[in-house]
């Protein structure tokens, strides 16, 4: 199975991929190939571990496709908030904030970014820009 182009919207994602590969991530403007490894795991950032840390970590746009090797089989365990209870407003953390690093997003919660992504869907440009200050 595939995906479409996407970042991920929690904290981190941890996926178990098998040797079949098929994950891409875009990096400039290019989809590179992420080579299965044995006994590894690929983290992903999420959305609002970009916006937590100011742009430090950023979240990768992604997909996977599936090719004529055979079929693909891809465990993702995500870690974030649930989007369906919490309003609690996460925004870029103040101890990592400063004169030379001004935050650059404005607090959101991660049920209102999550139902816009859903009302959205996938234009290419970063889900994030919604917020910049
Ligand atoms: O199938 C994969 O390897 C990636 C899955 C993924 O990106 C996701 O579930 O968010
Ligand atoms: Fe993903």
């Amino acid at each position: 199975m595939g995906t479409i182009q996407h970042t991920d919207i929690g904290f981190v994602t941890v996926l178990v991929q098998d040797d079949i590969g098929g994950l891409q991530v875009l990096h400039q403007n290019h989809w590179v190939d992420v080579p299965p490894t044995p006994a590894s795991l690929v983290v992903n950032i999420g959305d609002f571990l970009q916006l937590l840390s100011n742009d430090k970590y950023i979240s990768v746009e992604h997909r996977a496709i599936s090719n004529k090797v055979g079929s693909r089989l891809s465990v993702a365990s995500f870690f974030g908030e649930s989007p369906w209870q919490s309003s609690k407003l996460y925004g870029p953390i103040t101890e990592l904030l400063s004169e030379e690093n001004p935050p650059k997003y404005r607090s959101t919660t991660v049920k209102d970014h999550t139902s816009y992504l859903h009302n959205r869907g996938v234009d290419g440009t970063s889900a994030l820009s919604r917020y910049k200050i």
